[in-house]
């Protein structure tokens, strides 16, 4: 099976997650390629929901495309669930996320969930975070200061090109970080002036991960 194929399998395997609730549920839903696909088998369901929150400005055009209602985070007290994908995913449901710059809403939605189903192609999955460059959305003004903070931890942060989030900050890609304590590095980075949001997802961690294999969809519990 090719990974488009797999995210296809965990989008429409992610219908399952959705409260049944009469009217609908409101659920938060993410950013990417595959929340794309979860989005477009959505799309196939919609009785199942009677709006999302949506974490970008791409996710709430697709929705809409597919007469889904959006409406902001700040108009919900919780939802049920929040489905999203990551970029690379722990034993643990720890996560990094941001590779598609979406890093700060993605929190802030997963923060209103009771529960946080990742979907991803088994490729996401690793034994220690770090692999993929980790994505921290930043104030300009204190990019060089935060670089600086990384090296001295070992990494290397370059400034993602022609990328501003949709909250208009720049992005840095941080290299070489063999992540082993996910939760005690967020607490670090969050203390760092000029941070917006890093994209280890520690305390925002995964409830289950949808996995798609070749064999199938593998659900793991966190
Ligand atoms: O900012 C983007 C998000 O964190 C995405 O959920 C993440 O990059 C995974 O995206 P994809 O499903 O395209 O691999």
């Amino acid at each position: 099976m090719t990974s488009d194929e797999l995210k296809a399998l965990v989008g429409r395997a992610a219908l399952a997650e959705i409260p049944e609730l009469p009217g609908g549920a409101v659920i938060g839903v993410g950013t990417g390629s595959t929340v794309n696909c979860f989005i477009d088998a959505l799309a196939t369901v919609k009785h199942k929901v009677r709006a999302a929150v949506s974490s970008s400005e791409a996710s709430s055009a697709r929705l809409r495309a597919h007469g889904i209602a959006v409406v902001e985070a700040a108009e919900v007290e919780r939802l049920g669930v929040y489905i999203d994908g990551a970029d690379e995913i722990d034993p643990r449901g720890h996560m990094i996320k941001g590779g598609g710059a979406a890093l700060t809403r993605e929190k802030i939605v997963a923060d209103l969930a009771d529960r946080f189903v990742c979907i991803a192609d088994a490729s996401k999955r690793v034994e220690v975070l770090g692999r993929f460059p980790l994505p921290v959305e930043v104030i300009g003004h204190a990019a060089a200061q935060i670089g600086r903070r990384f090296a001295a931890l070992g990494g290397t942060a370059t400034l993602r090109a022609g990328v501003t989030t949709d909250n208009g900050h720049p992005i840095l890609d941080v290299r070489g970080l063999a992540i082993t304590d996910p939760a005690a590095l967020e607490a670090e980075i969050n203390q760092w002036p000029g941070v917006v949001c890093v994209g280890i997802f520690a305390r925002h961690k995964a409830s289950v991960c949808l996995l798609g294999t070749p064999q199938g969809v593998e659900t793991l519990r966190y």
